[in-house]
């Protein structure tokens, strides 16, 4: 697919995630594909135990989504980890304003995922962060549905994924979820650019050959 041209505006989105597996990893990469697909946008890529010592290059971020398997009805141990060690930046309101979604992988096709993204969305919440939902309406819903629809699993408030607990992530999870991740990624950087033009003084130009960081202290409210 073709890089969006309309808006070049530099930001940067995390894509910060757990895989026990490999499978939700597989979402991860594909939300990263989604995000890169729209000019100007770069990625901060990182597991949740490589993110719990980049607290400050996450602070840069305009963006952070976040991914995790769906274990036993909500985010994995590991990411609920990296949630906790977050206590200090979310104290110091070190997220305020920034653009945020989420993505989750898991064996049912509902086996409560919902409760994970759910569990993003408060966490995000808790962080004065903006959440931005999935933007598609529901696939395989009707007579004229398939399982290669879009949105196959009909949720609203991330992008989720099944994987047959048989599969490895070779072949699991299947394309359609793959690309209703690669949408949240293109979506979070739209919405993330829109949100930075609008907080910009001035035009565009002054913003280009400015730093990440310069712009960051210029930005932030
Ligand atoms: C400890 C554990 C708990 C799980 N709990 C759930 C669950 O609540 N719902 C579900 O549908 N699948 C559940 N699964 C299956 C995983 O979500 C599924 O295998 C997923 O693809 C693993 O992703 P990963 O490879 O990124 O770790 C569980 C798996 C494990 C290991």
């Amino acid at each position: 697919m073709q890089a969006i041209q309309m808006s070049a505006i530099p930001i940067t989105v995390a894509v910060l995630f757990h895989s026990g597996f490999g499978h939700t990893a597989r979402q991860a990469e594909a939300v990263r594909r989604g995000i890169e697909r729209v000019a100007g946008a770069s990625v901060l890529y990182l597991t949740s135990a490589e993110a719990q010592g980049r607290l400050d290059d996450l602070e840069l971020a305009d963006a952070i989504i976040f991914g995790a398997p769906t274990y036993m009805g909500s985010a994995s141990g590991p990411f609920k980890t990296f949630m906790d060690s977050t206590s200090k930046a979310y104290a110091r309101g070190a997220w305020k304003d920034k653009i945020a979604a989420g993505f989750t992988n898991s064996a049912s096709r509902s086996g409560d995922k919902l409760a994970t993204l759910t569990q993003f969305a408060i966490f995000a919440a808790q962080h004065c962060m903006h959440w931005v939902n999935l933007g598609l309406p529901a696939g395989n819903n009707s007579t004229h549905g398939s399982e290669q629809d879009l949105n196959r699993l009909g949720f609203w408030l991330g992008a989720a994924s099944q994987s047959n607990a048989d599969q490895g992530p070779d072949v699991a999870p299947p394309e359609a979820d793959l690309l209703t991740a690669e949408h949240l990624g293109e979506r979070v950087s739209i919405v993330t650019q829109q949100f930075v033009r609008g907080r910009l003084p001035a035009a565009e130009g002054l913003w280009s050959g400015m730093s990440r960081e310069a712009r960051h202290d210029r930005v932030r409210l």
